[in-house]
Parts: structure tokens; sequence; C-alpha cells
């Protein structure tokens, strides 16, 4: 039977984004009827085999290595190149954070294989066994359907693009896995310093309300900030805002900044530029404010209101205080 191999990086706790890797496992395992398994790495890899046992996993391949402590490249690339060679998976899947970026291309390539990043969907055919992904080109301006005929398909789901796994506890084996050899960590890790964020952070948030340049100026952020609060969501910008001083780098989505893949992206005042929706193309449904009718920004949105956002955004913050 065949394997769908999902990469869980994480010390301790699953992540999110491990739950997602899960998520994603699970619909294609499903679907191929293959065995949903989960590679562990770490220093201590007991409590993140534990959980993933209880997310459905039923095979758990474990590097555990006092170096592997700390996420570092080449030593974590060494320990699932070992696993891959041991379990033989038809896909091994990955979430695009900045290791699944790092390790998805340099694993395929160990593999003699080719990576997919930056997946949004993914379509399994029981009868053929073909998983055809899709993701985005051309900076978001269309939409590729790739189906890997090679094994294992090396594939990196865009994060917030998939469900996350919901708790299935199954009689899951644990099997050691010892590389011939893990390279010495280069890096010490000094000192640890999560960003602080008010709020949901623009990465995780369901509903993200992103200005333009045609806000006109930062004081007209606080509008956003106002709805975005309502709705339980974050504030995210154009490169132009970010670029303008008006609100933090942090904030910038786009091919250049963050990538979002929420339930709503609410545009206002932004153009549609493709280095923009290169970063919210993912999203399942853009709403777009605009003033001009030809803005390319409503080829891209389900939902679209021409007009100034100025007259559009207080009666449509009544309305949802009035729904709160
Ligand atoms: C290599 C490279 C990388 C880049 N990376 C990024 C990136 O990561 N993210 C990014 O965003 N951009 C990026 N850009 C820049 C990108 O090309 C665009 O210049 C930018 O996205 C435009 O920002 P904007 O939509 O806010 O401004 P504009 O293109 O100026 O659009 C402003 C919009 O506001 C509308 N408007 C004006 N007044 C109102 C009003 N009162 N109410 C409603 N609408 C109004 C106008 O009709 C217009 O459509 C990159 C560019 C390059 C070359």
């Amino acid at each position: 039977m065949s394997l769908v191999l999902t990469c869980l990086l994480d010390q301790g706790n699953l992540s999110r984004d491990s739950l997602e890797v899960l998520g994603a496992g699970k619909s294609i395992a499903a679907e191929l009827d293959a065995v949903l398994a989960a590679a562990v790495i770490g220093a201590e890899t007991g409590a993140v085999c534990a959980a993933a046992g209880e997310y459905g996993a039923s095979k758990i391949y474990s590097v555990q290595d006092a170096a592997l402590e700390q996420y570092y490249c080449e030593g974590y690339l060494a320990a699932l190149e070992a696993v891959c060679r041991e379990c033989e998976p038809a896909v091994v899947l990955f979430v695009t954070n900045a290791q699944g970026r790092e390790m998805a291309p340099r694993l395929a390539k160990r593999l003699g294989k080719t990576a997919l990043v930056d997946c949004l969907s993914f379509n399994a055919d029981k009868e053929t066994g073909r998983i055809v992904f899709t993701k985005p080109v051309f900076g978001g301006k269309a939409m590729a359907q790739v189906a890997m005929s090679d094994a294992p398909a090396v594939v990196a789901m865009r994060r917030r693009s998939i469900e996350p796994a919901q708790p299935e506890q199954v009689a899951a084996e644990t099997i050691q896995v010892k590389p011939s050899a893990i390279p010495p960590n280069p890096f010490k890790l000094i000192e640890r310093v999560e960003e602080q964020t008010a709020g949901v952070r623009l990465e995780d948030a369901r509903v993200v309300v992103s200005g333009g340049q045609g806000l006109g100026g930062p004081e007209n952020f606080a509008l956003l900030e106002e709805l975005a609060g309502l709705l339980g969501g974050a504030v995210g910008a154009s490169r132009v805002a970010v670029d303008s001083g008006w609100v933090s780098s942090s904030k910038q989505v786009g091919q250049t900044g963050k990538i979002v893949a929420p339930d709503i992206y609410l545009a206002v005042g932004i153009s549609g530029a493709c280095q923009h929706l290169a970063g919210c193309s993912g999203s399942k449904v853009i709403v777009a404010i605009n003033t001009d009718p030809e803005a390319p920004i409503f080829g891209a949105a389900r939902l679209g209101v021409v007009g100034d956002y100025k007259e559009v955004l207080p009666p449509l913050i009544e309305k949802v205080k009035e729904m709160a």
C-alpha cells in the first residue's frame, strides 16, 4: 500500500502548520487508499509522535538525535532523506513556511525528483492514483495544474490554504530511523524574539482587510483597523502603502511581502498589481473596493464595489456592528 508522508518539524507541540500538513495528507491518503505517515525529527520526539497518532497518522517515522534539538536545514534534510529511503513514500508533504520552502526543493534534489511549492489545492484520482496540484503562476495571474508522474511527489502546500486535521486517534506504529550520518549544526541559537502583534497575526487571520495607495494617508488605516477588529481579522497593506511609511513592512502582502490565504481578503484602494496578487490570490474570497471600474483587482475579486472607500466602509462597519 502506498504511503503519504507528512513532515512535522515541530518540537513539543504540533503547530497549526503541522496540523495543516496532516490535514492535506489525510485527504490525499483517503482518496488514494494510502497510509498516512508522519516524519518527526528532534532531540526528543516522543510528544510530537504521540500527537501525530492523535491526528490520524498510523505510521510514524522518528529520527531522534541530540544534534537535532533545533531546526537546521542540513541536519533535518539528512534525517528526512533517511526516512524517505526507509519508507519510499508516494507523496512527501510540507507547508510553504520558511522551513518548507527551504527543505522541499533540497529534499527533492537529494531524491533525484522535482519539488512543487506553494500549491493551493489538489485533486486525487483513485482510479489512476494521480494527484493534480493547483498552484499560482506568473505572479498569481494564472493557475497551473501539475501532476507529478514520478514518486515521491515532493510538495509544499501554501499555509492556510488547507483545513487543519481534526483529532482522530488511530493505532499508530512508531519506527525509529537512524541516518548514517547527521552533519553537525553550524548555528547557535542565541535568542528567540517573537514578533509582537496586537490581535491576530496577518498570516493566521481568517479575514484580512488590506489598504493601498488609494487610502491617501496613514490616518485612514484607522477605518481598516476598526473593521478588521470587528471581524476578528488583521490589517494588511500594499507595498506602496508600506513604502510611503503609512504602515509597518510586516503588514505588506505580495511577492516581496507576506503570502496570505484567508477566507476573506478585502482589498481597499488597491489596484491589484500582479506583485500584490501574488500574496493574496490563494484567498477563498477576494472583495475589492476601488473607484476605478477598470482596476485589475476586479479581475481577481469575487465581489467588488466601485466606489470611494470613504463612502463604502463607514456603513459597512455600522452593519457589522449591528450584526455583532
Ligand atoms: C519586484 C517588485 C516587487 C513588488 N512586490 C510587491 C508586493 O509584495 N506587494 C505589493 O503590494 N506590491 C508590490 N510591488 C509593487 C506593485 O507593482 C504595485 O506598484 C503596488 O502593488 C501598487 O500598490 P497600490 O495598489 O496600493 O497602488 P496603486 O497601484 O496606485 O493603486 C491605488 C488604487 O486605489 C484606487 N483608489 C484611489 N482612490 C480611491 C478611493 N478613494 N477609494 C477606493 N479606491 C481608490 C485607485 O483606483 C487605484 O486602483 C512590487 C513591484 C516590484 C517591481
